[in-house]
Formats: C-alpha cells, structure tokens, sequence
C-alpha cells in the first residue's frame, strides 16, 4: 500500500484545524513557547518503507514518549525482574498524580505513569551510565545522532516539584536504590530527548517487527514477547489516563507526551509518528490524535 497519499490527505485535512483548539504545554518556558500551529506525521513500514506529511522534520521534545524506550532499555537487561518494582495496570489518573502511591506502598502502577518511570531510571542507573545508554539506544535506533535538549533538561529540573515529591515517596518505601538527585537527572534528561517525527517512526519500528531491529540491523532490540508487552502496555496506559478512550477511537498501542508528540504501532505493518504542539484537557495532542483516528478510518489499519 502506498501510504503517503493518505498522509498528504491527513495533512491537507487537519492543517485549517491549527491553532483553533486546544493548549500547549506552558510548565516550562521552552514548550510554551513552541508555535502551536504545527503537525507532522511520519510513519515506518515494517519492510522499510516510509511516508510524511507537513511538520515531520520539525524537531521537538519528546517528554514522555521517552517512557517507552527506557523501559524496553529496562526489559532488556532485567526481564520479568523489573515488574517486581513496577505494576502493569492503568492508573486512571493524571500522569503526575500521587495518591495512588501511598495506598500501593511505593509501587508505581504502571511504567509511563511519572512514577513509574522514575522507578525504571532508577534501575537503568544501577547498572551504568543510563544517560548516555539512552542516547545510544536513541541514535542506534534512529540511525543518526540523537541529543537532549539541555534547556529543556534543566527546566524540568528548576521546575520537577512533583516529580522530586514521588521520587522521595518512592525512596521513603525503599522502592528506589539510588539517591533520588541522580535518578531524577536520568528521568528529567529523557524527558528533553529532541526528535522529529521521522525519527521517532523510525525509532519506534522494532514494535512493528516483533522486536527486530528497525534498520535491519543486528541485534534485535527485545525479543518477540517483550515486544508483544510494550504494545499491551502502551494500548493500556500509553495515553495517561484517556487510554481507554484512545483504544476505543483509534484503536492502536499509542505514546504521547506533553509536547505534543504520539507514536503509534500496527503490529506486523508499520509504526506512525505525529506532532502537534496543542494539547487536550488529558495532555495528549489534539491534533495528533485526531490524526490518528483520520489514519485509521482512511486505511482500516487496527489491532481489532
Ligand atoms: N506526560 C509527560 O509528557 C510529562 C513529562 C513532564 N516532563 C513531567 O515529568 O511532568
């Protein structure tokens, strides 16, 4: 299927829409001043082809789409280890809450949930350099040089009250190993991961193909069934807490984050990325979703 007509449709479809809805994100200067009247949208095959549409080339700050490759990182090197530390149920509350925490002594309920993402950087830090492991599974991924965008890092960090807050909560309960300063450079630095919506296509298409590398390259990323979890977990809890109206709408494993990105898989065919800066009520892009619900009624393309 050629699939960049449908794309230059969604583009064409979605571009008078700009700037008519929705907010970006304005906790740190860096984001509130990012021009909301932008969308991308970029997808990878599993065979390699690939297609785009307006912004796509456009870089901005991943935020929490990076939840889903620290914790393939953490899957790799821990296996069924890690879910000692870290639940696997939707939360069904705001990305940053923390009542939940006390009642669950510490244990995050799920990986892309802040908490529960916190609770992997603490483990990827037990076991090296995990801000320059990211970098490396990033660009390897990606096929060229990935950075973090060091403002955006030391904003988060100027501004991370509650995410300091469920650190220390998670220490208090022994459910973190490191000190809480460190972890939190590691969580507030992948935040500030800076990609574009080609690159995160790319990066994202091991979730497409069963885990192999998304270049071809070897080895492979995870294997088979960390594969098939990632994609359970991200159509349970990828979208915080309108998860299930994601499943319900659109019907695919879907990322998002605060600065207006998603990735979203069609197991066995393709992985799509989509930006736009303007967000919902939830905090997951407006435009990025309506785009992917577009995607899906144009192309039928849906795990149901
Ligand atoms: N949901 C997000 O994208 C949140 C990321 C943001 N940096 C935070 O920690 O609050």
């Amino acid at each position: 299927m050629n699939f960049q007509p449908v794309l230059d449709e969604i583009d064409a479809e979605l571009r008078p829409l700009l700037g008519q809805a929705g907010t970006v994100a304005r906790y740190i200067p860096a984001l509130a001043r990012v021009p909301a009247q932008q969308f991308g949208i970029a997808l990878r095959t599993c065979h390699g082809e690939e297609a785009c549409a307006g912004d796509a080339a456009v870089p901005f700050s991943i935020q929490s789409i990076s939840k889903l490759f620290t914790l393939t990182l953490a899957m790799r090197r821990m296996g069924d280890a890690l879910w000692e530390r870290i639940g696997r149920e939707p939360s069904g509350n705001p990305f940053n809450s923390l009542v939940q925490l006390e009642n669950e002594q510490g244990k995050p309920r799920n990986p892309f949930i802040n908490a529960g993402a916190i609770a992997v950087a603490d483990r990827l830090l037990s076991q090296g350099d995990a801000q320059r492991d990211i970098l490396a599974l990033m660009s390897d991924l990606a096929g060229e040089p990935i950075g973090f965008d060091e403002e955006v890092a030391a904003s988060e960090a100027a501004t991370g009250y509650r995410n300091y807050a469920l650190a220390n909560f998670m220490k208090s309960f022994g459910k973190i190993d490191n000190d809480v300063t460190p972890v939190l450079d590691v969580y507030f630095h992948q935040c500030a991961l800076r990609m574009t919506c080609l690159q995160l296509a790319r990066a994202a298409a091991f979730l497409s193909r069963d885990g192999a590398h998304p270049l071809g390259g070897q080895p492979a990323v995870c294997t088979e069934r960390q594969t098939r979890r990632l994609n359970a977990l991200m159509l349970t809890c990828g979208t915080y807490d309108a998860a299930g109206d994601v499943a319900f709408s659109i019907g695919l494993p879907c990322k998002s984050g605060v600065g207006g990105g998603i990735v979203a898989v069609v197991p066995d065919h393709l992985t799509l990325a989509v930006w736009s800066p303007a967000l919902d009520a939830t905090g997951n892009s407006l435009l990025g979703l309506k785009a992917l619900e577009l995607f899906v009624a144009k192309t039928g393309l849906s795990v149901f």
